[in-house]
């Protein structure tokens, strides 16, 4: 900690050289003029307090944006841009407060108590956001029962139980209140199910001679081992579902139903990715060695089951040895997903205690559904991998743009996306709702040079109607033949229940519509403003 008589500077870590948005940021900060070292006054008022906070939090902002988030800022807005940036942001800030606190002078305390308290106080109002669900049932079932006490016996520790939640299977509830930064579950590392238990079985050397890879391996594996009636890990498949319902296994309307998105070829691609590799495997290995890889646990549809479970249950852990490794993690497999999580990083075992221990970043009251995040994931990957997408708005919702035109000094993005325009925090009217990039590549591309017939927006010195005209022109060249595509009626199964895959593919079409329909209306909207200012021009 540095001290100067009258302040505490609370310092940010700057932006790290592994990052590989290193220079985006390291620029982005310096446009802004952020400097990430803040002179705090020990003796500010409330008020003064926090608006420093407000400050530090846009720094810290910036240092936990992704690709997509840093695409669609602008440089002129502030405010959240999204809970798992903010919840990011607030946690790193609460880390500088409460590492500074225990070697803070006297007069120093009250200010960082002061901050630490409105930080809190943040991350709760990010947590208000967030809809718990419903539950349906409570109690469990054999299999989960036995799952949570095996899970007990060998060193779990949880502040969590299970209940069903109305369209998303099981979840975890808090069994008490969990303030941030505590361990709401822990695992011990011998736990985590991961090549470590490949290697020790039989199957391994054959798999290793026929050059399979590792995630293949824990698949083929899996495959066998929910059979074995001895497996260490019976606990954990008794209690997996019969069937994961991912998009990998919508049916032929469902996929119909999901025409003109880009989901559909999503999906279409990664199963067909799957059965060659099926194919594969089959003339390679599992026609090769009947003895091991037994015809009845070997077909296609446990094949797709196993990918199924891999995709939609396993993590990423870096081990006590350092290595990173993909696992399925028995109970943690029991949390759901959400855009305003509790648990935002859990990728590392600790290595005193060699266990896995999840933390919570917002507090979790006793009852509420403990919430993970899987990842920063569009809807289409959640429907295609998880077979389910939120209702809410999420910020990864991105239809990316191909022009044929190269960049020319309009910054280093090579590919363009809009998110729906609801979502844009710009006051200008002249963003559209769209994002910098992408308006600023199409201006350079399509900027009238002849000055003489254009006119000046007012405000904007750069512009001019004719150039905004032909921007929003060509953003509605886009979106409108999509537009078209995707209003095809909906072709479902023909029962009242439609089964759960084509309600699934017409719930995502129609959210597509959302956003695509929102693009439309933000150009057309601009250019009724350009008309406007034409007009006024000509009066
Ligand atoms: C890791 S498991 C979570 C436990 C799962 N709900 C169960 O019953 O076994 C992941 C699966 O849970 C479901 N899921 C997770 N989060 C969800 C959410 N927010 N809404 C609906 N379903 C969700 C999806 O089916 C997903 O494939």
């Amino acid at each position: 900690m540095e001290v100067t008589n009258d302040f505490v500077v609370l310092c940010l870590p700057p932006p790290s050289e592994d990052d590989l948005l290193f220079t985006e940021k390291k620029n982005l900060l310096s446009r802004k003029t952020i400097d990430l070292n803040f002179r705090v006054r020990v003796s500010l008022t409330h008020e003064e307090a926090t608006h420093i906070l407000d400050l530090i939090v846009q720094a810290a902002r910036i240092l936990h944006l992704n690709e997509i988030e840093l695409y669609f800022i602008g440089d002129h807005e502030s405010g959240m841009l999204n809970p798992r940036n903010e919840l990011e942001s607030l946690n790193l800030i609460l880390f500088v407060i409460n590492s500074l606190l225990p070697g803070a002078q006297a007069d120093e305390v009250g200010v960082l108590l002061m901050l630490q308290a409105e930080t809190i106080n943040m991350i709760k109002c990010v947590g208000a956001k967030c809809d718990g669900g419903i539950i349906t049932e409570e109690g469990n079932s054999d299999a989960e029962d036995r799952l949570l006490q095996w899970g007990q016996d060998h060193g779990v520790k949880t502040k969590l139980q299970l209940a069903h939640f109305e369209g998303a299977g099981r979840g975890a509830v808090a069994s008490e209140d969990v303030v941030i930064g505590e361990t709401v579950l822990e695992i011990p590392e011998s736990l985590l199910i991961c090549d470590n238990d490949v290697y020790k079985s039989d199957m391994f050397d054959i798999m290793e001679m026929s050059g399979i890879n590792d995630e293949t391996m824990l698949l083929l594996w899996s495959m066998r081992e929910i059979s074995n009636p001895k497996s260490k890990f019976k606990a954990y498949f008794e209690a997996l579902p019969t069937e994961f319902n991912t998009g990998l296994s919508f049916g032929i309307i469902a996929l119909t139903n999901l025409e003109g998105t880009l989901l559909v070829e999503e999906i279409l691609q990664a199963k067909e990715h799957l059965r060659n590799e099926y194919e594969a495997l089959q003339c390679k290995l599992l026609s090769n060695h009947p003895e091991v890889f037994e015809k009845e646990l070997y077909t296609w549809e446990c094949y797709l089951w196993a990918c199924e479970l891999w995709y939609s249950n396993s993590m990423k852990v870096v081990f006590s040895d350092g290595k990173l490794k993909t696992c399925l993690v028995p109970i943690a497999g029991f949390l759901n997903h959400s855009l305003v999580p509790h648990i935002l990083n859990y990728g590392r075992v600790d290595s005193a205690t060699k266990s896995l221990k999840l933390r919570v970043s917002r507090p979790c009251m006793r009852g509420e559904q403990c919430y993970l995040s899987y990842g920063n994931f569009s809807s289409s990957h959640l429907v295609t991998f998880y077979g389910f997408f939120l209702k809410g708005d999420n910020f990864y919702d991105v239809i990316p743009l191909d022009f044929d035109t190269p960049q020319t000094g309009c910054g280093d993005w090579s590919t363009h996306m809009v998110q729906g325009t609801w979502l844009s925090r710009s006051k200008d009217p002249h963003s559209y709702g769209l994002p910098d990039p992408l308006l600023s590549y199409l201006r350079t591309t399509l900027k009238d040079d002849d000055v003489g017939s254009s006119t000046q927006i007012p405000g904007h010195t750069d512009l001019t109607t004719e150039t905004e005209r032909a921007v929003l022109e060509m953003i509605i060249s886009i979106f409108d033949p999509m537009m078209k595509n995707l209003d095809m009626p909906d072709d479902d199964d023909g029962s009242e229940n439609p089964s759960w895959d084509v309600t699934l593919a017409m719930d995502f079409k129609a959210r597509q519509k959302i956003i695509i329909s929102s693009v439309l209306q933000s150009c057309y909207g601009g250019l009724q403003l350009l008309d406007g200012i034409e007009s006024s021009n000509a009066s």
